[in-house]
């Protein structure tokens, strides 16, 4: 029987852990912890990711703030509102929502974030440090984080003589991803748009790790007969069964026919998604532990 991973109680077990966290440091004295999510434009699904972020942080006991910026906002603008969450003092975390508009150039906003604010993981302090094998001084990427507690459920720490294959090699996903698979001991190789021949680099992969963006591309002959298969994409498609007009959440694997395949296979919705925001929340505490000068918890 496949194992249909459930991100959804994974994400509630860390979101407890981080709730006691914030509870025990604050009745020892300390502020809560405070988490500054930065939104810029109106594109809906972002605004639906950020109120989740921001009802999550809430639910967990932290100061939660929200900065909704109008897509007409200069990159000057933007840059003076991190610089003002770097100088405040009751600030632990700072999430920049991406994509930002067209005319923003993302990278001098992220990499003016304090890596020690930055809970997205994306600043070069925090990505050189995992790509040195330091995970425990430096903040993780969120959803490659979650994704790695998805595996650990199935295979434990040590992937030790398991083929990995991620697809995708972005900064936010693919990238450190493969790099937490490899501190794993796990033998990673990275796919993108430019591999031959990925269906037949998935058939030599224990561990598939789908981050692409493209519906239902993985297919079950792409599949090693009792592979764990770890969904990340998000895709939108149309419903027509739901009702003219209506979507619906898929991901990158062919969930139906890849089950069957599969030893265990995280679906979309309920997979990594609700993982990635545990994760926000897990760093957000870590970041405030450590400002205030108390050993922090690991997640
Ligand atoms: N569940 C969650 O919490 C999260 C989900 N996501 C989802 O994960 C997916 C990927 O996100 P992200 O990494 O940010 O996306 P990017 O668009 O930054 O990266 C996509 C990657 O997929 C590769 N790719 C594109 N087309 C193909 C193809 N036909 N064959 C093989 N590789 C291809 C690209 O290759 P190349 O580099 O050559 O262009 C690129 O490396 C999206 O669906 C996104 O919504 C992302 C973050 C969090
Ligand atoms: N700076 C930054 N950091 C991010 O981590 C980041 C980002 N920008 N931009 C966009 C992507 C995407 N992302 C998701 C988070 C949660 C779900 C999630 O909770 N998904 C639910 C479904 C939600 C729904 O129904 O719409 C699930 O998969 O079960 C999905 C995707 C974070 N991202």
């Amino acid at each position: 029987m496949t194992v249909v991973i459930d991100g959804k109680a994974a994400a509630a077990s860390v979101i407890e852990a981080v709730t006691s966290a914030a509870t025990t440091l604050e009745s020892s004295g300390h502020r809560k912890p405070g988490l500054a999510v930065v939104i810029v434009g109106d594109d809906p699904a972002s605004h639906a990711y950020v109120s989740a972020k921001s009802r999550m942080a809430k639910q967990c006991g932290f100061n939660s703030i929200q900065h909704t910026l109008p897509e007409e906002t200069s990159q000057e603008d933007l840059m003076a509102l991190v610089a003002a969450l770097n100088a405040d003092p009751e600030i632990d975390g700072i999430l920049v929502q991406l994509p930002l508009p067209k005319h923003l150039d993302s990278e001098p906003v992220i990499q003016s974030i304090l890596p020690e604010k930055d809970v997205d993981g994306l600043h070069v302090v925090n990505a050189g440090k995992l790509a040195t094998g330091d995970l425990k001084t430096g903040l993780l990427s969120c959803t490659p984080a979650g994704a790695m507690i998805l595996v650990r459920q199935i295979h434990g720490k040590d992937l030790s003589g398991l083929n990995a294959l991620v697809i995708g090699r972005s900064n936010l996903f693919g990238k450190p991803m493969a790099q937490l698979l490899l501190n794993a001991s796990a033998t990673v190789t990275i796919g993108h748009s430019k591999s031959r021949d990925l269906p037949e680099l998935a058939r030599q992969a224990d561990i598939l790790v789908a981050a692409v963006g493209r519906a239902e591309m993985v297919k079950a002959d792409w599949l090693k007969p009792g592979a764990t298969v770890i969904d990340v994409g998000i895709n939108r498609v149309a419903a027509p069964e739901k009702g003219e007009g209506k979507f619906k959440l898929v991901g990158d694997v062919a969930f139906a026919e890849c089950k069957p395949i599969a030893k265990a296979i995280s679906p979309v919705p309920g997979g990594v998604g609700p993982m990635t925001i545990a994760m926000l929340m897990a760093n957000t505490v870590i970041a405030a532990h450590r400002r205030a000068g108390v050993a922090a918890p690991s997640f």
